[in-house]
């Protein structure tokens, strides 16, 4: 898959529909993947997803997939990064999948980002299932406020493990920060899931903004760093360099 075909090629579902609304899946494969070179020894899902972190109209272009229990935030995160937007008031649940583009800069490498919208609820769970195998990075969200979506983290991981492929990017968002008195999940809890799995983790809300370029960001510089090799994959380590960085937006300002 490449990030600018994304439309001819992938299964289309519509976005953002009422909760009683139906799955609407508009298949349209005209320049279709599904031909695969019987002579190619890799698995055609890998050789894509190694292609597709080459693309000519940016110097990387990366799949990443919003991943969580319905209603813990995931179209409002991708809203807020990509528009700057904040989107209160009546929840609509997505249907199915939809995906946005973004471009960032890391390092002077113009970083693309193809970031696909999931429906959390269960019913469009084998839907979503067919995208895992391709994505470079999945960001998986539990909202701090609703301690199900926390307990269904590591069910969610399971599915990851499942479906996705070994050398995926995974971040942990603890998502609606902002939501201070209506907490039910500390940070150090969402932070010792992380560490048990070994993934980056960091407190989000798409309602203020906290975390939300950073956590792109971040799975962009990962994968920009593992694109160029080995040799700077030893420099770089995506919880680390979270670590540091949400480190040093909770510092209080220097006083002279
Ligand atoms: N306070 C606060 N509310 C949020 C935040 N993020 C999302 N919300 C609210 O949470 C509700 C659900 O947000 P969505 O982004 O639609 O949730 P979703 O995960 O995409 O849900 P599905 O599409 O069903 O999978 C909406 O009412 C949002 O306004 C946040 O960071 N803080």
């Amino acid at each position: 898959m490449d990030c600018d075909s994304g439309h001819r090629r992938i299964v289309r579902v519509s976005s953002k529909k009422r909760n009683n609304g139906e799955v609407n899946v508009n298949r349209s494969c005209r320049n279709s993947t599904a031909s695969v070179n019987e002579e190619e020894e890799i698995d055609p899902y890998t050789r894509r997803r190694k292609e597709s972190l080459k693309n000519n109209a940016c110097d990387i272009c990366i799949k990443v997939m919003l991943l969580g229990d319905s209603g813990v935030g995931k179209t409002c995160i991708l809203m807020r990064f990509r528009d700057g937007l904040f989107l209160c008031g009546n929840f609509i649940s997505t249907v199915g999948v939809d995906f946005r583009t973004k471009v960032v800069s890391v390092d002077n490498t113009k970083v693309k980002l193809q970031i696909w919208d999931t429906a959390g609820q269960e019913r469009f769970r084998s839907v979503t299932h067919a995208y895992y195998r391709d994505a470079h990075a999945l960001l998986l969200l539990y909202d701090v406020t609703n301690k199900t979506s926390f307990d269904n983290i590591r069910a969610w991981l399971g599915e990851i493990r499942e479906y996705a492929q070994d050398d995926v990017v995974i971040m942990l968002l603890g998502n609606k920060a902002d939501c201070g008195s209506e907490r039910a999940v500390k940070r150090e809890e969402g932070e010792r899931l992380a560490r048990e799995y070994s993934v980056a983790f960091m407190e989000t809300s798409a309602k203020s903004g906290q975390n939300v370029e950073l956590a792109f960001v971040a799975v962009a510089r990962e994968l920009k760093y593992r694109q160029n090799g080995q040799r700077d994959c030893n420099k770089f380590n995506v919880q680390d360099y979270v670590r540091e960085q949400t480190q040093k937006s909770h510092c209080p300002p220097c006083t002279t």
